[in-house]
């Protein structure tokens, strides 16, 4: 017998993001459903067959998505709300408008999208399933029966790739119908025969194995679910293909004693993110039948593995249960990273030689396997040359950073004075009046600003020509709030492709890709910079944009950062230096851009750490690690701040109310929030907490074209002001208008105003 390799899923996006194409022109109405569907066949296929040419045994199928596997899942199963069955529309349709919402006035349909999160602690967005004693579970369409057949036409075998019922259930939330305090995974009895259905149609079909993603088994909650995998486990194994249960992202801790007594046939576990479970997890499978799934090629970074050390664990998990009871994989599906390498033309061969992304780990499983089972090729020598090579660049690195970082003390994260008086000061420097009104930062950002860079990127249009184009667009934007009576405005943001890439891009330390894009929700991929080494900032990077809207008008302006903490989380981090290291770096750069907008006359500087959140690991034993070097990091790049500068912050997804305490240590003066899909516990916490800086709870929804009424604004205001103050409120959306449409959003900002009119009649 032999060892054999996987990979649990692969980009869905296609090599030139034909996925996205496809799925925006339908929506546009431009093209059929058959348009669709034939479009993306095509990137199935050609997924499919590159990995298969690659070498890899376990080939992925039914991870396919058009906008989100989980939100498949919730179809599968027919977990749809009945305001979506009840629209009359395709299920197609059905899909979408549960994903981002559809709104069509004149056919009477008004469809909110359903709540999106973070998958666990990626920058993927997931839809979460709404689960009520009252949702009706069937087989709707076995998409992964669907895949595997495509697939099998093609002459390929792939491993269907299956959402387990408990993760499902686990990571869904109660529906609006269901009782107080109903929990989700109440359902799993009445979700259960759907899943044996679904397991039953593959093995009928022929399919041998079948991976099902169990990753609730590496979070805390896991761990007191032994009864329910027992039971699912025992039930699903009667019927199904050869299970491997995959975890990912974390270590099983706890649930390791329950795991290891599963009936399944495999156990995948994550050696990418959590090696230390290795010696653990092997001796607990030892004494089992169990085969057991390395997770060594990283499926959340882009860096080349380190094969020699690979094959080194593998054998050791060989030597302990036999060359057969040992599968080499991705340590997560490969959803994470970019298509191909191959693509890149920019990067020097030393860049590449550093580098792998998707089809290049399905190259490293299978070069992997072929060594172990006594085959060391070419490619695998090569890779322990690239390796030590990487290594020699690392000693390299900058130290004046390093020197600097050193010499940081307490005194450099305070900021002056505290709140009361920087309050003072600020009502004076920036003048706004009560319930001021201000957005989040960027507007829509059109085709001719998108063309305008791939002109200049492409070297068609000059430097000079493209800051013209660009500052005519921050001049339409400052005319444009203007005209909707915002009070505290923004430049808008036109010169940021993204706003974590725009600052690495004018970072030292940071390389980019041209194609290396990465799926965040539905059709939003970005394109995450890389760190490779020290990090510094060679000059100011967004003053000349703040300055120029800042002379435009007599309204202050509020300049806009990304913060250190989103710019690391939303960047491929080195792996040679720890996560805490880079983060202070980045505040360091981000410090002194902070003084230079102040010095330039900038009254408010909004910070936006929207992925603080998401960077909390996942176990909450490891959480106070993480909080205080990221609230170290954000104090670091504002406190430099006078008293009068007003410092804001911008959190979106934020559930954060269970790390609240770090939100109110980081001594903001206003921060904004998502407020528009989340309940009002947050609000609560605000309150509960003693929070008494300024607040702006998003009163609409930015992920949706829809427009929110004035009424629906201001009911959300009246609810909010029942907890907040009415003092220190600011009246702004929930997040950035840049993937907006022009006319929505003048709609949207108007009613905002209107909103604001009304505020200050009424709570005079
Ligand atoms: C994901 S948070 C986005 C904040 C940014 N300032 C924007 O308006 O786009
Ligand atoms: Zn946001």
């Amino acid at each position: 017998m032999a060892t054999k390799s996987a990979v649990l899923g692969f980009p869905r996006i296609g090599p030139n993001r034909e996925v996205k194409k496809a799925v925006e022109s339908y929506w546009a109405f431009k093209t059929s459903a058959e348009d669709l569907e034939a479009a993306v066949k095509q990137v199935r296929k050609q997924r499919w067959q590159s990995i298969a040419d690659k070498g890899v045994d376990s080939i992925p199928s039914g991870d396919f998505t058009l906008y989100d596997h989980f939100l498949d899942a919730a179809n599968v199963v027919n977990a749809i709300p009945e305001r979506y069955t009840k629209s009359g529309l395709s299920a197609l349709d059905i899909a979408f408008a549960m994903g981002r919402g559809r709104q069509q006035l004149d056919k009477g349909i008004d469809l909110h999208a359903m709540e999106m999160k973070k998958w666990f602690d990626s920058n993927y967005h997931f839809v979460v399933p709404e689960i009520s004693p009252s949702t009706q579970f069937k087989l709707n369409k076995n998409k992964y029966l669907d895949e595997y057949n495509e697939a099998k036409e093609l002459g390929i075998t792939t491993r269907p790739v299956v959402i387990g019922p408990i993760t499902f259930l686990a990571l869904s939330k109660a529906a609006r119908d269901a009782p107080a305090g109903y929990e989700p995974l109440s359902a799993l009895d009445s979700l259960l025969p759907v899943y044996v259905e679904l397991l039953q149609q593959l093995k009928d079909a022929g399919v041998e194995h079948v991976q099902i993603d169990e990753p609730v088994l590496v979070q805390d909650k896991g761990e007191s679910l032994g009864a329910e995998f027992a039971k699912v486990y025992k039930k699903l194994s009667e019927v199904s293909p050869k299970i491997t249960l995959t975890t990912y992202f974390g270590r099983l801790g706890k649930s390791l004693d329950f795991v290891k007594d599963l009936p399944v046939y495999a156990v995948h576990i994550d050696l990418d993110r959590a090696a230390q479970q290795f010696d653990e997890v092997v001796a607990a499978v030892k004494p089992t039948k169990l085969v057991l799934s390395l997770g060594l090629v990283s499926g959340r970074s882009i860096w080349k593995n380190d094969l020699k050390a690979s094959k080194e664990k593998a054998e050791k998990a060989i030597a302990e249960l036999g060359q057969d009871r040992v599968v080499v994989s991705t340590s997560s599906s490969l959803l994470h990273t970019p298509v191909t390498l191959t693509s890149e033309t920019r990067l020097t061969d030393e860049q590449m030689s550093w580098l792998s992304f998707a089809l290049e780990k399905c190259d490293e499983v299978a070069v992997l396997a072929k060594a172990l089972n006594g085959n060391t090729t070419e490619a695998f020598e090569k890779n322990t040359k690239d390796i030590a090579a990487r290594r020699e660049f690392e000693r390299n690195s900058d130290s004046a950073v390093r020197d600097r970082l050193a010499a940081i003390t307490e005194k450099d994260l305070k900021r002056s004075e505290e709140f009361p008086a920087r309050r003072a000061a600020q009502v004076e420097y920036l003048g706004l009046p009560k319930f001021p009104t201000t957005t989040i930062g960027s507007f829509p950002q059109t085709k001719e600003i998108r063309v305008a860079r791939a002109k200049f990127n492409k070297g068609e249009l000059s430097k000079e020509d493209y800051e013209k184009a660009m500052e005519q667009e921050v001049e339409t934007v400052v005319r444009f709030q203007e005209k909707c009576g915002l009070d505290l405005l923004v430049h808008g943001e036109p010169e940021r492709n993204d706003m974590v890439q725009y600052f690495g891009e004018q970072l030292n330390g940071f390389i980019f890709t041209q194609l290396g894009w990465v799926q965040s929700y539905g059709s939003r991929y970005v394109r995450p910079p890389i760190i490779v080494s020290d990090v510094s900032r060679s000059g100011p990077m967004t003053v000349r944009w703040s300055k120029y809207a800042d002379s435009l008008t007599k309204s202050p302006m509020k300049g806009m950062l990304t913060g250190p903490v989103t710019i690391l989380n939303w960047s491929f981090p080195r792996a040679d230096a720890s996560r805490e290291v880079q983060c202070k770096q980045l505040a360091l750069a981000l410090r002194d851009e902070v003084a230079d907008l102040e010095a330039a006359g900038i009254k408010a500087i909004q910070v936006d750490e929207p992925a603080i959140r998401e960077g909390l690991p996942l176990r909450k034993a490891d959480w106070d690690n993480y909080l205080e070097w990221a609230v170290a990091s954000f104090r670091l790049s504002t406190a430099v701040a006078e008293s009068k500068t007003q410092i804001h912050s911008h959190f979106c997804y934020s559930d954060f109310n269970d790390i609240f305490a770090h939100i109110k240590a980081l001594d903001t003066d206003v921060i904004s929030i998502e407020a528009s899909k989340a309940d009002m516990k947050l609000i609560q916490t605000f309150k509960n907490e003693g929070y008494n800086s300024g607040i702006g709870p998003g009163l609409y929804d930015i992920h949706s074209p829809r427009v929110p009424s004035e009424e629906e604004m201001k009911e959300k205001v009246k609810t909010m002001l029942e907890i907040l103050d009415a003092n220190n409120f600011f009246i702004n959306p929930d997040c950035g208008l840049k993937t907006r449409g022009w006319t929505e959003t003048e709609q949207s900002l108007n009613n905002l105003v209107g909103t604001a009119k009304w505020a200050r009649a009424t709570y005079a």
